[in-house]
């Protein structure tokens, strides 16, 4: 049997379904795959609870009654008494604990992230991020930093590594802005209240300006472009900024508060559509022209994109053997339950990596 312990970072939206899925499928690892999955230990921003025994279904109530106050070291100190195999997984959007991966690896943690972005600081933290874990033979999972649980970074990758020439890759790549544009196309709402119900679905980043700035897509393309060997920046990338000025610099809460003066330029756009056309938040990654762009578009209703419905991602992949008929995945491209299975999925591949240690 391997024994997993996992250390859990972010127990908002996706990080709490994450937790329902590992104590319901416990059982089936256990005695399906052999390897036994421990949640030790949880973080909140603000406090820190581990325990050797593995939380069970109880655990919010445990969190609440013996969490104590964070401190950066308390992860490690509990970890050095044990061998197990100790897997940190990230399921928040903060920059801050990003900075800490390379501590982390320091510490003998392999990683799994939803979080785009350590993918997407630097270069030279990109590039330093990997020699180390290759130095210290430890795995970094994050395919659910682009389509949420759709099987997209791993795709490119493994094209990438079997010598296949990348083109480009096009699509929606965001399921958030997916849902918001799909229904604000077709229904006649204002813009806000469908932001506000995408937030409420745990569809859209914690702040919705990340979704709305192009941020968020911006960071999928050069997590993709950057699996296809380009070395690029964040700065390079072309992004339309839906949020107008005045909310871009207020707080988190300002925002919400005032989120209906995106309407008017909103529907400024809609009123321009065709009767047979739609508006689509598109990404598009050149890889040969070395070219990211993020830009609200319109399209026609019997496209590709103009069919989407729901929440649904949709890219296509141009390369070598898929040149002129591209290889498309389509599918939930946001959601608690699709990202968490996808964080599971990456936790299992890691756990299947490892050696079975011999406990003594
Ligand atoms: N919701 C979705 O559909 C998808 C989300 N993701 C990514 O998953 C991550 C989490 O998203 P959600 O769960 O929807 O957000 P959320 O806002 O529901 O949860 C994030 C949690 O992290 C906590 N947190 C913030 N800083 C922390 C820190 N330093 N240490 C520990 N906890 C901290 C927050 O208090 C919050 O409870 C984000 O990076 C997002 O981009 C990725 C794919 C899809
Ligand atoms: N805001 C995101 C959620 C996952 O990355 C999106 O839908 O793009």
């Amino acid at each position: 049997m391997n024994i997993i312990h996992i250390y859990l970072f972010g127990l908002g939206n996706v990080g709490s379904t994450l937790i329902k899925q590992i104590l319901e499928s416990q059982h089936f690892f256990k005695t399906h795959q052999g390897i036994e999955l421990k949640i030790v230990g949880l973080a909140n921003s603000r406090k820190v609870l581990t325990t050797a025994d593995g939380i069970g279904d109880d655990w919010e109530q445990e969190f609440a009654q013996k969490s104590i106050t964070r401190r950066s070291d308390a992860f490690y100190d509990f970890a050095s008494s044990y061998v197990e195999v100790r897997i940190a997984v990230d399921a928040t959007a903060s920059k801050e604990l990003s900075h800490f991966y390379p501590e982390l690896v320091e510490q003998g943690f392999h990683v799994v992230t939803a979080n785009k972005i350590a993918n997407t600081l630097s270069q030279e933290f990109y590039d330093n991020l990997r020699l180390l874990l290759r130095e210290r033979d430890l795995s970094f999972e994050y395919e659910t930093n682009v389509g949420a649980g759709l099987p997209i970074v791993d795709t490119i990758r493994n094209l990438h590594k079997s010598g296949e020439e990348i083109f480009a890759v096009n699509g929606v790549f965001s399921g958030s802005l997916g849902y918001i544009f799909n229904r604000f196309s077709e229904e006649e709402l204002p813009f806000s209240s469908i932001v506000l119900e995408a937030l409420k679905n745990g569809y859209t980043e914690p702040d919705p300006r990340e979704d709305l700035s192009g941020n968020d897509v911006a960071r999928k393309l050069l997590v993709l472009a950057r699996e296809t060997g380009l070395k690029i920046e964040f700065s390079d990338i072309t992004i339309e900024n839906l949020v107008i000025l005045d909310l871009q610099t207020a707080s988190a809460n300002q925002f919400i508060d005032r989120i209906t003066e995106l309407d008017k330029p909103l529907l400024h756009r809609k009123s321009l559509l065709q009767p047979d056309e739609v508006l689509r938040h598109l990404g598009k990654l050149d890889v040969v022209n070395k070219s990211l762009e993020v830009s609200l578009q319109v399209v026609k209703k019997d496209s590709p994109a103009g069919q989407l419905q729901g929440s649904d991602g949709f890219f296509e992949i141009y390369s070598e053997s898929y040149a002129s008929h591209p290889l498309v995945i389509k599918g939930a491209g946001a959601g608690k339950a699709v990202t968490a299975r996808g964080l599971l999925s990456d936790i299992i591949k890691i756990a299947k990596s490892c050696p079975i240690v011999i406990y003594k």
